[in-house]
């Protein structure tokens, strides 16, 4: 075997093959192509001679060595590569006279598409939901928690009184059997049937992305010695005694809820901007919880004030019932066509996905997929939009019922969920309640207004998110007459990226997502077919070939998602993530 050691090539003498020393290096190797350095050593090295040997040597353990090799410089190549070209432009040969311009022996070259490259595939890991969060969070946390957490089982439980009853489980007030077994405090038990692996699941992934958001979790575990069947038990710690919906509910609210969140000694006199302060508060407290969800892939879907509990220990809203939750990192729980919703709080949308994604991918290809899931469909608006009616109900008292709230939303489908509309066919009737629910959200500008009817539209690409509406001058506000400069161009701001800038965007990807249905307005078989055979050399054509081209792209993914149906189809295989739920013994 020769292998020579090249120290210089000036470019009037390209180097043949075997200066090169071709011949004794794997001809199908990245390295040749993409024009790495080469290091090369000389013959009489013998201990490079030797690791040469037994590298190559025809063993299994050797073979794995090997394509572990290949595999790093594979990667090493793709992301530093010199680039592609004669010797001398990749290899950047130097002079032999000027030593300084031959090429430092192990230094790294990066290059500018190298560096494109590694930014865009970092960006897109990092996207909302996360993919690489995701797999440090189910393959390094998740494990490591598992090691060390606390665990529980049945008899460790005296059962208190009932706190719920919901058509999937009941809820009690527990403690513990054992009361020196630590400083666990009352606890919440919830036998769970169907969506208690769901919920397990949730919580747990909360627990360790955003555990401030939700309802401290304690442990989750199967139980099956029940003459009821197998039931999931999940415990929580108690958090308090009332939820927003009991609060909302009192005549006092919000003054109710004053001393809870800001303590006492207001010294605002009673009045709007006194109430506006205290509904600012809790509106922030929820959005920041939601944030906290939205950004780790969660979206809740039932959010409601009869979900939102105050924890006496934190001073703050949190929320709870993560049953219908779905985790849009790695597609669990997501039924496009199919889930339990609260009509009274529910985007007119229904469904968070579009209904012509196909049903949820297996876990790699969601995993792989999802920021452009997320950025195709925005699930998160969803629950901006319940978000924005309970912001209404704390705003008009007489939306706080379950009767006003139904005949609000009745009246907004009328006015195809415009709120601006609905205002103004509410106006010359109005009520002193309705009235007086104006009044406090045209405080400061009308800034609260702005806030709602950004938070409450049809189209979910148009509502405000979670992070966007934190970011709102409607809680920079601390009870000023006038907006500051800053606040003013952050609302500005703010208007401006309200605009629905992606129509264009829209319609596109709404032919794609109805590609094949003539009806729909997509685009048929048939135009696709016409689309894919324009030819590309037609300059005039640039357009329509770009076109042709996402479509051609958009429709191998959605065939490879479409592949992945049947087998999520099979319910065993779409629970693959509930053999890590405990099963007591
Ligand atoms: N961590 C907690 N601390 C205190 N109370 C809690 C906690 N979790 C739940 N609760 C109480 O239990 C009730 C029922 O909880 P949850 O909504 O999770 O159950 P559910 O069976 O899903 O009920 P539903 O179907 O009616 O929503 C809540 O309304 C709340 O009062």
């Amino acid at each position: 075997m020769h292998v020579h050691k090249v120290t210089h090539m000036t470019p009037l003498s390209p180097p043949s093959s075997s200066s090169l020393g071709i011949g004794s290096i794997n001809p199908l190797s990245p390295s040749l192509f993409l024009g790495k350095r080469v290091k090369l050593k000389p013959l009489q090295e013998p201990t490079s001679q030797k690791s040469r040997f037994t590298i190559l040597k025809p063993n299994s353990h050797s073979t794995v060595v090997a394509a572990a090799v290949e595999l790093v410089d594979l990667v090493h190549n793709v992301f530093v590569g010199v680039g592609v070209g004669l010797p001398c432009t990749v290899m950047e040969c130097g002079d032999i006279i000027y030593r300084s311009t031959l090429p430092r022996s192990n230094s790294l070259t990066l290059t500018i598409p190298g560096a494109v490259l590694a930014f865009g595939t970092l960006s897109y890991l990092w996207a909302t939901p996360g993919v690489a969060p995701g797999f440090w969070d189910m393959f390094v946390l998740a494990f490591v928690e598992r090691l060390f957490r606390p665990t529980f089982k049945k008899d460790d439980f005296v059962l208190g009184k009932k706190l719920g009853e919901g058509a999937f489980g009941v809820v009690y007030k527990v403690s513990l059997a054992k009361k020196n077994s630590g400083k666990e405090g009352d606890l919440v038990l919830k036998k769970a049937t169907e969506y208690g692996a769901v919920e397990i699941w949730m919580n747990e992934r909360v627990r360790r992305a955003c555990a401030n958001s939700c309802a401290d979790f304690v442990y989750g575990f199967l139980e099956s010695s029940s003459k009821k069947g197998a039931e999931y038990w999940l415990i929580w710690r108690f958090e308090g005694e009332s939820t927003l919906a009991d609060l909302i509910q009192s005549k006092e609210f919000p003054y109710n809820v004053e001393s809870m969140i800001l303590g006492e000694g207001q010294d605002l006199p009673k009045g709007l901007e006194r109430e506006n302060k205290i509904i600012q508060t809790i509106l922030r407290q929820l959005l920041f919880a939601l944030d906290g969800l939205h950004s780790t892939g969660i979206v809740h879907r039932d959010i409601k004030p009869q979900n939102i509990i105050f924890s006496e220990g934190s001073r703050t809203f949190k929320i709870i019932d993560l049953g219908a939750a779905t985790d849009l990192r790695v597609g669990i729980n997501y039924i496009p066509k199919e889930f339990l919703l609260d009509p009274r709080y529910a985007a007119p949308e229904q469904y968070i996905m579009s209904t012509q994604t196909p049903s949820a991918p297996s876990a790699p290809v969601a995993a792989a997929l999802s920021p452009v899931l997320w950025q195709l469909n925005l699930p998160d608006r969803f629950d901006i939009y319940s978000t924005g009616l309970i912001l209404l109900q704390m705003a008009f008292p007489s939306f706080r019922s379950d009767s006003g709230l139904i005949q609000f939303n009745r009246q907004l489908k009328r006015c195809d969920y415009d709120l601006n509309a609905w205002r103004k066919s509410v106006g010359p009737r109005a009520n002193a309640d309705l009235r007086r629910g104006f009044e406090l959200l045209d405080l400061d500008g009308g800034i609260g207004w702005e806030l709602l009817t950004s938070m409450v539209r049809y189209k979910a690409r148009q509502r405000t998110s979670a992070k966007a509406a934190l970011a709102h001058p409607y809680f920079d506000k601390e009870g000023l007459l006038a907006l500051s400069i800053m606040q003013n161009l952050r609302l500005q701001f703010f208007r401006a990226t309200q605009q629905d800038y992606s129509e264009a965007v829209i319609w596109i990807i709404q032919l794609m997502a109805r590609s094949g249905t003539k009806k729909d307005g997509g685009f048929t078989e048939a135009q696709l077919q016409e689309l894919r055979e324009i030819r590309p050399q037609k300059k005039s054509s640039a357009q329509r070939n770009a076109l042709a081209s996402v479509l051609q792209f958009q429709r191998k993914i959605l065939k490879t998602l479409n592949e992945s149906m049947d087998e999520l189809n099979q319910r065993r295989k779409s629970m693959w993530w509930s053999r890590w739920i405990p099963r007591e013994e």
